[in-house]
C-alpha cells in the first residue's frame, strides 16, 4: 500500500511541477499591471514573481548524527572528591586533597600524625605527598569555592559528550570507582533533588529524541538494570524471591559475554525510563555499615540500547545504528577492619573485594604497553587478561578493553590517605588503556527484514509444536522421563519467549518504518499543498511589470515602486481561456491530493491496527 500511496504522490508531483514550469516559462497573456502613470498601457512583461521550488527543498536523505569521534581512543579517566560527611567532621579531620582546576592535576598530601583515621599511612616507610593528573579532575568538596563541582557540571563535562558519542553510533561505558562512603552512588544516581549522570542521561536522551524534527528518523530505547552480587547476577527489573533467582551468563560471537534471560523493556518516555530506573534501584542490595549508611552491596549495571532507524523511502532500504549506553555503579572497595564488618557484611566484602581486585589485574595487564603491542598485532591474548576471573569482568569485557567508549570516574574521600592513594593509583593506571571502538550500523532492506520475521515465525511454529507434543508424552511418562521432560520443556518455554520477543522487537521496528513513511508522506503532502496554492493564486494573479516602467532610464532600469501598480481588469478572452484551462488542471491535481490524503488517512489507520495486533501502544 505504501508503494502505491508513493507513486501516486510522485505523479501528482510531476504534474504540479509541470504546471509550475508552464506558469514560469511560457507567461501566460496576463491582466497587465501598470504604473499609475500610465494606466492605458497594455504590453506585457513578464512577472517577477516566483514561487519556491519543489526541487530545491531539504534533501529527503537527511542522516543521523554524523560521526566525528576518532574510534580508537583511550579510557578518559576523572576524579570527583566530595565533601566532608558528618563523622569527618566530629573526628576534625583535614583534607587531604588539592586540585588545580589550570592543570587538572590532583593533589594527595600527607595527613597529620594526630589524625587517628589515618594512623595505618603513618606505619608506611614512607608517606608522602603524590600529584596525579587525569582527563578531569571535579572539586565538589566545599560548595563555597568557586570551582565547585555540581551534578551538573560533571553530566555536561562527561555525560553529554558521552551522548554524543551514543548517537553517533558507538557503545559507551561510565563507570564509578572508589572506596566505600566516596560518592559512587551520588555521581551515578545522585538524589531526587540533586539528579546523578544516569537520571541526567536518561533525560538528555529523550529531550534529543524528542526534538528530532526529521520523518525519516525513528528511535526504540530499551533498558536492563543488574545487579553483581556475591558472584551472582540478579535481575533488578524482576522481584525479588526466596531462594533468589540468578541469571546465567553466556557468550556470544558477535557480542560477546551477556546475561541469559535479562529482562529488557521498552521505553518511549523520560517519564517512563525514570520509573523503571527508581523501581531498579530500590531493589539493589544496600546495607549500613559504618563507612556508609547506605552502602552499595553490589555492583550495578544500568543499560541502555539505542537503536536509530533511518529509513530513505526512495530505496525502501533501512539503516540502523545500536548503541549501548552502559552506567556502572559499582560496590565500593573496603577494609574490613575499617568497615569493622562481621558475618554476612564481612562475607560481602570479601566478594565485592575479589571482582574489584580482578578488575585491577584487568586494568593492569590492558594498560600493560606489552598488551597494547599484542592487540595491535592481533595475536591471541585471552590468557593474558583475567576478564573471566569475576563475573563483572567477565560482563565488562567488552567495555573495558574492547569495541566501547568508556570512561572513569574515580570518587575519593577528602579525608582518607591510604585508600584514596589506592583509588588513585588504579585510576592512572585506566588512563593507559586503549579501546577499539566501532559504528554499531547496518543496512537493512525490506525484504530481507520480512525474510528476518518469517524465520523467526518458522521458528516459533516449530518450537509451539515441540512443546505441545512433549506435553501429550509427559502423561504416559515415567518419573523420571517426566522430570527430565519438564526441564526441557521449561527450557524450550524460555527459548519460545525469547523467540517471540525478538520477533515483537523486529515487529515493532518495521511498525517505527511505518510510522516514519507515514511522515515523510505527511510532510510531501504539506510542501505539496503549499506549492499547489502558490501555484493557483500565480495563475490567478499574476503580477507584471509594465514595459514602459523597465525601460532602460539612462542606462538604468526603472522598478516600479508598489504605489505605481494597479490590476487592469481589461483581460482579452484567449487569456480568459488559458487561465481556465490551468484552473481546471490545478483543480484535478488538487482533487488527486485529496483523495492521496484519504488513502495516506485508511494507511494511518493500518498501521494503527497493526500496533493494537501486536499490542505495541503507539508513541505519543
Ligand atoms: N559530591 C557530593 N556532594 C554531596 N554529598 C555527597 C557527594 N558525594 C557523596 N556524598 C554523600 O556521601 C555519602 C556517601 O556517598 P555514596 O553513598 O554515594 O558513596 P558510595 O561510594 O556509593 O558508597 P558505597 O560504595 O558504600 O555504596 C552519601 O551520604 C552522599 O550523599
Amino acid at each position: 500500500m505504501y508503494i502505491s500511496l508513493h507513486n501516486r504522490y510522485c505523479t501528482v508531483l510531476d504534474k504540479c511541477i509541470q504546471l509550475l514550469d508552464h506558469t514560469v516559462a511560457m507567461v501566460p497573456p496576463p491582466r497587465s499591471i501598470t504604473t499609475a502613470a500610465d494606466s492605458r498601457s497594455k504590453t506585457p512583461t513578464p512577472s517577477s514573481a516566483s514561487s519556491p521550488s519543489l526541487r530545491s527543498r531539504t534533501p529527503v536523505n537527511v542522516l543521523m548524527a554524523p560521526v566525528n569521534s576518532n574510534p580508537g581512543g583511550n579510557v578518559k579517566v576523572v576524579v570527583r572528591v566530595r565533601g566532608f560527611l558528618p563523622r569527618e567532621i566530629e573526628r576534625g579531620a583535614q583534607c587531604l586533597i588539592d586540585m588545580s582546576p589550570v592543570t587538572q592535576s590532583t593533589k594527595l598530601l600527607v595527613p597529620p600524625s594526630s589524625d587517628p583515621a589515618n594512623a595505618r599511612a603513618q606505619t608506611r616507610k614512607v608517606v608522602e605527598e603524590k600529584t596525579f593528573t587525569f582527563d578531569r579532575s571535579f572539586w565538589s568538596h566545599d560548595t563555597e569555592d568557586e570551582h565547585y563541582a555540581t551534578q551538573e557540571d560533571v553530566y555536561n563535562s562527561l555525560g553529554e559528550e558521552f551522548l554524543d558519542h551514543n548517537f553517533e553510533g558507538y557503545h559507551t561505558c561510565i563507570f564509578a570507582y572508589g572506596q566505600t562512603g566516596s560518592g559512587k552512588s551520588y555521581t551515578m544516581m545522585g538524589t531526587p533533588e540533586q539528579e546523578g549522570l544516569i537520571p541526567r542521561t536518561c533525560e538528555d536522551l529523550f529531550q534529543r529524541i524528542e526534538s528530532n524534527e526529521s520523518p525519516h528518523i525513528s528511535y526504540s530505547v530499551r533498558v536492563s538494570y543488574f545487579e553483581v552480587y556475591n558472584e551472582h547476577v540478579r535481575d533488578l527489573f524482576q522481584p525479588r524471591t526466596d531462594p533468589p533467582q540468578y541469571l546465567k551468563i553466556r557468550e556470544s560471537p558477535t557480542e560477546g559475554p551477556y546475561v541469559k534471560d535479562l529482562t529488557e523493556i521498552q521505553v518511549k518516555n523520560y517519564t517512563e525510563i525514570l520509573k523503571y530506573m527508581r523501581m531498579g534501584d530500590s531493589s539493589r542490595t544496600t546495607a549500613s555499615t559504618k563507612m556508609n549508611d547506605t552502602s552499595s552491596r553490589s555492583h550495578a549495571v544500568f543499560t541502555i540500547m539505542l537503536k536509530q532507524i533511518h529509513h530513505d523511502y526512495k530505496t525502501d532500504e533501512t539503516t540502523e545504528r545500536l548503541a549501548r549506553i552502559r552506567l556502572v555503579d559499582l560496590a565500593g572497595s573496603e577494609r574490613a577492619k575499617a568497615t569493622e564488618a562481621t558475618g554476612q557484611r564481612l562475607r560481602e566484602g570479601g566478594n565485592i573485594n575479589k571482582s574489584l581486585t580482578t578488575l585491577g589485574r584487568v586494568i593492569a595487564a590492558l594498560a600493560d604497553p606489552k598488551h597494547a603491542r599484542m592487540h595491535n598485532s592481533k595475536r591471541a591474548n585471552r590468557d593474558i587478561v583475567p576478564y573471566r576471573d569475576s563475573i563483572l569482568t567477565w560482563l565488562l569485557k567488552d567495555s573495558l578493553g574492547g569495541n566501547s567508549k568508556t570512561a572513569m570516574i574515580a570518587c575519593i574521600a577528602p579525608a582518607d590517605y591510604d585508600e584514596t592513594l589506592s583509588t588513585l593509583r588504579y585510576a592512572d593506571q585506566a588512563k593507559n588503556i586503549r579501546t577499539k571502538a566501532i559504528v554499531n550500523q547496518d543496512h537493512v532492506s525490506s525484504a530481507e527484514k520480512d525474510a528476518q520475521i518469517q524465520d523467526m515465525q518458522e521458528t516459533i511454529r516449530t518450537l509451539r509444536w515441540t512443546l505441545s507434543q512433549q506435553q501429550q508424552n509427559g502423561s504416559v511418562s515415567v518419573i523420571k522421563a517426566v522430570q527430565e521432560n519438564a526441564d526441557n520443556q521449561s527450557e524450550k518455554i524460555r527459548e519460545f519467549t525469547s523467540k517471540y520477543e525478538n520477533m515483537l522487537q523486529i515487529m515493532e521496528e518495521k511498525l517505527a518504518i511505518s510510522e516514519s513513511k507515514v511522515r515523510q508522506l505527511e510532510e510531501e503532502k504539506e510542501a505539496l499543498s503549499i506549492h499547489l496554492r502558490l501555484v493557483l493564486d500565480e495563475l490567478k494573479n499574476p503580477i507584471v511589470i509594465n514595459k514602459e516602467e523597465t525601460e532602460l532610464i539612462g542606462g538604468r532600469s526603472r522598478v516600479p515602486t508598489p504605489d505605481m501598480i494597479y490590476e487592469d481588469d481589461t483581460a482579452s478572452s484567449d487569456e480568459v481561456d488559458t487561465e481556465s484551462e490551468y484552473d481546471e488542471e490545478a483543480a484535478e491535481i488538487q482533487a488527486e491530493m485529496e483523495a492521496l490524503v484519504a488513502d495516506l488517512g485508511s494507511f494511518k489507520k493500518k498501521v494503527a491496527s497493526d500496533h493494537e495486533m501486536f499490542g505495541i501502544s503507539i508513541a505519543a
